[in-house]
């Protein structure tokens, strides 16, 4: 922390979407110019949220967030990097750029050819939107999200298969932009980024704020990133014993999400460079490529964070989606060199669903691990419910108050004003 006054102050902030998913609770969290946040947590545990009501993209349910930026514009001054990026067809890499930089009215061309240079868009320029594949529209909207110079940078998806080269090409600029007073806030980032970059932890668990610690005590407490990672991991776990069982498991998960990844980025690499090839099935390999690249970071994050119902829930739901995107397109089309790989990751897909996640159980290494809610479960749920509603009402009973307070104040005000120059006329008068 490089100053002492916050860019962004959070206070009570909380997010209740559609009247009961509690996803955010009571948040109170200060971010200072020049540092660098991972926001870190499983999945469901409100990251996403949390960068979007920073951002000035979703409105918090309850609770104040103060800004303090230089430049009075709020959305020049904030920006964030948008998970999927849906474009219309037909647009290339360089009409995006010129509409962003004329919509943020960026003259500073030397900033442009910079941000170009460290995210590879000069070589993408020509080609369409629609034909990059997910790795590389990530970071080219890491690459927009740059483009107006925002004091607070927003960066919700920071893949770990950037390439190489660019890892440490992203990672000093990030660095130099903070060196220059900016603030960067990072959506659960990769190993590489965390021990390279960041300089605080903030780790989210249901929706609160569960750790907020600087890396220097990271460090101090527990040698590494890594290994404060694994041991919150521990600390949180439900079911301590299963530990060791569920690595196991999610390392089946993990070595076969990857594995049918790279398969599909080769057939769609294929692909792209025939000259006839169907535009159609291409999207639609993407989708699927999308798809499982998706559950394998949920695996991934799961497997250093915590089982809960709700990112259990999460996963079979994309398992269950991917399934879905894969006989959409199985269906629709046949070609066989791979009509194969398909069958074999919607078969393999299945069998998880149906073997791990089957009656609201979650089934690891053989052992049963119940995910519905127990009565006394249930019954703590409604008594927090209740205390959150009481808080609350107490919160707008305070505000009231406080209103007619100001209000009645305001009225003797005016009654001593009003008498005083009644009084200086009658004294006129005599
Ligand atoms: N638009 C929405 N409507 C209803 N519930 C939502 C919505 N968006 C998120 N949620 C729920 O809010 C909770 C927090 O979700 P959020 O996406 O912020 O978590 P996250 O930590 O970013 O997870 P992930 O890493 O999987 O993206 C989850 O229970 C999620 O299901």
């Amino acid at each position: 922390m490089k100053e002492n006054t916050p860019i962004v102050e959070l206070s009570n902030v909380s997010k209740i979407y559609n009247k009961e998913v509690w996803a955010l609770k009571k948040i109170d969290l200060k971010l200072y110019r020049g540092e660098c946040v991972s926001l870190l947590g499983s999945n469901g545990s409100g990251k996403t949220t949390l960068l979007r009501i920073i951002a000035n993209n979703l409105k918090n349910t309850t609770g104040t967030i103060n800004y303090n930026f230089e430049e009075e514009n709020i959305l020049k001054a904030i920006s964030i990097q948008k998970r999927e990026q849906a474009w219309p067809n037909g647009f290339k890499v360089k009409d995006i750029n010129d509409l962003w930089i004329r919509i943020y009215e960026m003259a500073d061309l030397e900033w442009i050819n910079k941000l170009k240079d460290v995210f590879g868009v000069n070589e993408i320029e020509e080609k369409y939107l629609s034909k990059l594949s997910i790795v590389k529209l990530q970071v080219y909207a890491i690459f927009l999200s740059f483009i107006s110079k925002p004091e607070l940078v927003l960066i919700d998806e920071l893949s770990s298969d950037i390439d190489f080269k660019y890892e440490e090409k992203i990672t000093n600029f990030f660095k130099e932009y903070l060196a220059a007073g900016n603030t960067i806030i990072l959506n659960h980032p990769s190993y590489y980024f965390l021990e390279n970059l960041t300089d605080r932890v903030v780790y989210l668990n249901d929706g609160e704020i569960f750790d907020d610690l600087s890396i220097k005590e990271v460090k101090k407490e527990y040698k590494s990133v890594m290994e404060y990672t694994k041991s919150i991991f521990k600390e949180e776990l439900i079911v301590e014993k299963k530990l060791k069982n569920k690595s196991k498991f999610f390392s089946t998960m993990n070595t076969k999400t990857e594995a049918y990844c790279n398969n599909l980025q080769t057939i769609i690499e294929e692909l792209e460079n025939q000259e006839n090839y169907n535009e159609k099935v291409l999207n639609r390999l993407k989708e699927v490529y999308f798809s499982i690249l998706d559950l394998k970071t949920s695996i991934d994050n799961l497997s250093i964070s915590y089982i809960n119902k709700t990112s259990i829930k999460i996963i079979s739901k994309k398992i269950k989606t991917t399934i879905k995107i894969i006989n959409k397109l199985t269906i629709n089309y046949r070609y066989k060199k791979y009509h194969k790989l398909l069958n074999t990751i919607e078969k393999f897909l299945t069998k998880e669903l149906k073997r791990t996640f089957a009656n609201d159980k979650v089934i690891v290494n053989g052992d049963v691990l119940s995910i519905t809610m127990s009565e006394s479960e249930k019954k703590q749920l409604e008594k927090l419910k209740e205390k959150y509603i009481k808080e609350e009402q107490k919160n707008i009973r305070r505000k009231i108050l406080k209103q007619q307070f100001k209000k009645q104040n305001e009225v003797k005000l005016k009654t001593a004003v009003n008498q005083t120059s009644a009084n200086e006329e009658i004294h006129d008068e005599i």
